[in-house]
Parts: structure tokens; C-alpha cells; sequence
């Protein structure tokens, strides 16, 4: 059976999950941007970007966090934070074997919410 919807590309919810663990890896060894999960309780950051993630690729899940744009009030997000959160995210997609297609289809759902995230 050939995978169909991005969620399955991604490897449904285990696939999801090692990108997101792999991710929030990443996230924590760069300096330039940890110091905004400072104040973060990581293992409710986990489940909720699993949640989001799982939605927005079609998964059928319910996202019940906040929406992008409250969840980023006053944090002050630049496009360097946002381009560096993105990069991050890119790495753990190919640390966990998901196709070019695949990785481009999930960051061109993820990229209109930039508007939604930076400078405010
Ligand atoms: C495509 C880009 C991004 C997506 C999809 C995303 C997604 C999310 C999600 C789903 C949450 C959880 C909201 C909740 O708990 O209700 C969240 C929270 C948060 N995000 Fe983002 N985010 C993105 C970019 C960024 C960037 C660039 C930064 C800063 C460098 C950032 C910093 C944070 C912080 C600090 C929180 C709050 C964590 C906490 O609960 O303490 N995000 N984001």
C-alpha cells in the first residue's frame, strides 16, 4: 500500500513523535534561540506539537492549544528565530528518512503561519 495522506508520510503518530523529539533535541543545542524555552515545561510543549503537527498533516487529530498567534504573543520572534526554529525542524525530517516531497508538502502547510508567529 502506497502511503497517501502526509500524516502517513510522516510516519503517522511514531513518526511524528521521533521528529518531535528529534526537534526539540536540536532546539535545545542552539543558543541562539533555547533561551525562549526557558520558561517552557518541555514535556507539555511535546504533546502539543505532536497534537499540532498530527492535525495539520491531516491525521485527524484535534489541536486544542492555543492558536499560533496567542501562542507567540510577546515572545518578540524575528525571522532568524523563525528561519532557525524551521531549520531545526528540517534536520529531524531527514533525521527520520521522511522524502523531500514529504518534508516540502509539511513546510509549505507551516509557512503561512509565519505571519501568525513573528514580531509580536
Ligand atoms: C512553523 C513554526 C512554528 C510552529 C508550527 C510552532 C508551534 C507551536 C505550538 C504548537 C506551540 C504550543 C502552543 C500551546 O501550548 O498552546 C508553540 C509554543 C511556543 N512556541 Fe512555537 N511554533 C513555531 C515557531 C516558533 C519560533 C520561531 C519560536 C521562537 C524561537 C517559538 C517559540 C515558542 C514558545 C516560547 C512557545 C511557548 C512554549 C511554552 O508553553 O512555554 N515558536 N509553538
Amino acid at each position: 500500500n502506497q502511503p497517501t495522506t502526509l500524516y502517513e508520510q510522516l510516519g503517522g503518530n511514531a513518526g511524528i513523535s521521533q521528529i518531535t523529539d528529534d526537534f526539540l533535541l536540536n532546539l535545545s543545542q542552539d543558543k541562539r534561540i533555547v533561551n525562549h524555552f526557558a520558561h517552557t515545561d518541555i514535556d507539555i510543549f511535546r504533546q502539543r506539537l505532536i497534537e499540532h503537527l498530527c492535525e495539520v498533516s491531516g491525521g485527524g487529530c484535534h489541536y486544542e492549544g492555543a492558536s499560533m498567534f496567542d501562542a507567540h504573543i510577546g515572545l518578540h520572534i524575528s525571522q532568524a528565530d523563525f528561519d532557525a526554529v524551521v531549520g531545526h525542524l528540517i534536520s529531524a525530517l531527514k533525521q527520520q528518512n521522511v522524502s523531500i516531497s514529504a518534508r516540502n508538502a509539511l513546510l509549505a502547510k507551516l509557512a503561512p503561519m509565519y505571519q501568525d508567529i513573528t514580531y509580536h
